[in-house]
């Protein structure tokens, strides 16, 4: 099939379209570059010796999204393009909802209109809130902590929508937990442009003497020691999730979780880093981030096969 991948070349979007690149899929690129980079689509056509076409675009650009439609084939949609959730967004919802929303409603509508019916969209455990976990895809979701977390939850209901008034639109939402980890070839993996938000990167900087000590945020949280717990999973093994959930594409809109399963704590994660590669990440303990939670970890049983 030929898939247009929007956010192609970012972290979870460049090993996806390394995995549909190899499971015999083509790949339609479009990133705005805003937190990747061009030399990442060369990766990954150096990595699979395949071609790829790339259009540096917005998501929010209708009008260039309607081009992209109508002058390629394009037999499915995976969404990841969107601006992320960090502690610091909460003070910035109107960008998020703009952005997050506008670039789901764009890529839905071209895909009525250019008879495209299948769709994979990126969501996130975020959309649970402060459940109890582990969450489970036939849970209430409870109103989320930012405004990214919002827009999923909306992109998901706006995608079921259109579901019901379409019933040939076939919508997989992907709720992913925390993905780490990088390609085998170590060509590509997650490298946010500036300071990281997300704890594997800034682990990895500080392992790096890039940053000076990890700030782990806060311990006096009810988890194992204190430190919030969350189900890091391997971003090779989410990138196949996806071509799983295009190859089995059903009507309507299906719900699935990307995640191990299994809750590990901030400490335990630093700990397992430093055991595997023999290095010491210094590390303080500061307050608390704005907008997390203590636990956030999948009931994976749906994608595994045990519900
Ligand atoms: O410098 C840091 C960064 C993170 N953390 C902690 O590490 C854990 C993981 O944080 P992070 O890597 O930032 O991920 P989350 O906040 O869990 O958010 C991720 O996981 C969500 C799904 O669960 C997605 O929606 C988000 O996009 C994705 O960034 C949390 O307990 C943080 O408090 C630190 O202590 N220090």
């Amino acid at each position: 099939m030929n898939i247009l991948v929007t956010g192609g070349a970012g972290y979870i979007g460049s090993h996806t379209c390394i995995a549909l690149l190899e499971a015999g899929h083509s790949v339609i690129i479009a990133d705005n570059l805003c937190n990747s980079r061009l030399e990442t689509i060369e990766k990954i056509i150096n990595i699979t010796d395949k071609e790829v076409t790339f259009f540096e675009i917005d998501a929010t650009d209708e009008q260039g999204i309607d081009v992209i439609f109508n002058n390629n084939k394009i037999d499915g949609v995976i969404h990841f393009a969107g601006l992320k959730a960090v502690g610091e967004s909460v003070d910035i919802p109107l960008t998020y909802y703009y952005n997050n929303i506008a670039s789901t409603m764009i890529l839905a509508k071209a895909c009525q209109k250019y008879g495209v019916n299948r769709f994979v969209f990126s969501s996130s455990a975020t959309v649970y809130g402060d459940n109890k976990v582990p969450f489970v895809e036939t849970m209430n979701l409870l109103p989320t902590t930012n405004p990214y977390g919002e827009t999923k939850a909306m992109s998901e209901r706006i995608l079921t929508d259109i579901t019901k008034a379409n019933p040939e639109f076939s919508v997989d939402l992907l709720r992913y937990f925390n993905p780490v980890g990088a390609h085998e070839s170590g060509l590509i993996g997650e490298a946010p442009n500036g300071i990281p938000n997300n704890l594997m990167p800034y682990v990895t900087q500080v392992a790096k003497g890039r940053l000076k000590k990890l700030r782990v945020f806060g311990n006096d949280y009810p988890t194992i020691d204190d430190t919030g717990v969350r189900d890091y999973i391997h971003v090779l093994d989410l990138a196949e999730g996806h071509v799983a959930a295009l190859d089995n594409l059903k009507e309507g809109a299906h719900i699935y979780n990307l995640g191990t399963g299994q809750g590990t704590s901030v400490l335990e994660l630093v700990k397992a880093f430093e055991d595997a590669n023999g290095i010491e990440v210094p590390y303080e303990i500061i307050e608390r981030r704005p907008g997390d939670i203590a636990s956030c970890y999948a009931d994976a049983s749906k994608v595994t096969g045990g519900a």
